[in-house]
């Protein structure tokens, strides 16, 4: 097992070079919002923009456009009953899927699309709804998809391993892990207060900051846009989704030294320094 520390952010976030652009950095869809749950992919995609993606685009329901563009105008957006998501998924090298997507029939024929158009350049991370409608049919995984990366928490875990809470030991966790994904590329980040991230060899890497201010609804919404963020620039390796884990953190503690609570919203907005800080020191 193994900590991780700010070391991983040097060496994962990179200076960009001049002669780049927004192409450079990656294209991004976050897939969720559903009438109740708009607020969850507003955050996810406030996390994906301030972690850098080149290119954002969200399916989500129609109530959410107008919240959804004056929050983040930089997001593209499309009903996600439209049929043109499909080819919208095929030209994305990150698909997010999850926040707030609910258990819906349409959730779950939008999981059915994600899994026939997904394919082996691109990475699909998993988060929420969709690990509980996978928990339900796993046949749902879109195990087409060169990187697969679950976002669960214990209970989601719970639900989806049939591990119970107490019993979500590394090694119960790995083989779970394996026995739902037999590929060595898909990575589990199972949150906690101290979130574990695993990959298929058993290797084993844990968080050692953050803090309780955290716990409040949104957090792992805004991880998963992260993380999504970070894997379109830095690519799909244990590597770049530790430093979003930790980076995540990172920001949570700046916030609590003088906040009791940490607003997801808030914590997006200190992204972009820190990486600033961190790809100077790589
Ligand atoms: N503003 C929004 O629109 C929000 C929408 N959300 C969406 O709501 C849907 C349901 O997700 P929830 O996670 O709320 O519901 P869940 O029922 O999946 O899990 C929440 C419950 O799990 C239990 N639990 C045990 N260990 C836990 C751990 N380590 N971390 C978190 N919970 C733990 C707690 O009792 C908690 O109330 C998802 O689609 C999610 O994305 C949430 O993300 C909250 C914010
Ligand atoms: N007590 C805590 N200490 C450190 N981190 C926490 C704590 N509580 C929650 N978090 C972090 O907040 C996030 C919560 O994720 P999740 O439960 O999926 O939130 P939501 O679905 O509401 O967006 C995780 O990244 C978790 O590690
Ligand atoms: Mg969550």
């Amino acid at each position: 097992m193994t900590e991780i520390s700010e070391d991983i952010l040097k060496k994962v976030i990179k200076e960009r070079e001049s002669d780049t652009h927004k192409g450079d950095y990656g294209r991004v869809l976050l897939i969720g919002g559903s009438e109740n749950y708009g607020g969850a992919i507003i955050m996810s995609t406030e996390g994906a923009i301030n972690a850098g993606t080149g290119l954002t685009a969200v399916a989500t329901h129609p109530l959410n456009l107008a919240p959804l563009h004056a929050r983040v105008p930089e997001a593209m957006f499309i009903n996600w009953r439209d049929a043109k998501l499909a080819d919208l998924i095929k030209n994305m090298d990150v698909v997010v899927c999850g926040p707030g997507l609910g258990m819906s029939d349409l959730a779950k024929q939008i999981l059915v699309i994600l899994r026939r158009c997904t394919s082996e350049k691109q990475t699909v991370v998993l988060d929420a709804s969709a690990l509980d409608l996978i928990s339900q049919d796993k046949n749902l995984l879109p195990t087409n998809a060169g990187h697969l990366i679950l976002t669960p928490h214990q209970m989601e875990w719970q639900r989806l391993s049939q591990i119970r809470i107490p019993f979500q030991t590394d090694s119960a966790n790995i083989d779970a892990l394996n026995q739902l994904i037999p590929d060595t590329n898909a990575l589990l980040v199972l949150k906690s207060n101290h979130t574990h991230v695993y990959n298929g060899t058993g290797q084993i890497f844990v968080n050692p900051i953050g803090n309780p201010g955290m716990a409040t609804g949104g957090m792992g919404d805004t991880l998963a846009g992260i993380i999504g963020g970070m894997v379109a620039q830095f690519g799909p390796g244990v590597e770049t989704v530790q430093a979003a884990v930790y980076l995540h953190s990172l920001a949570g503690d700046l916030l609590a030294k003088d906040n009791y609570v940490v607003r997801p919203t808030e914590l997006s907005k200190v992204l972009p320094k820190l990486m600033k800080k961190y790809s100077e020191l790589a």
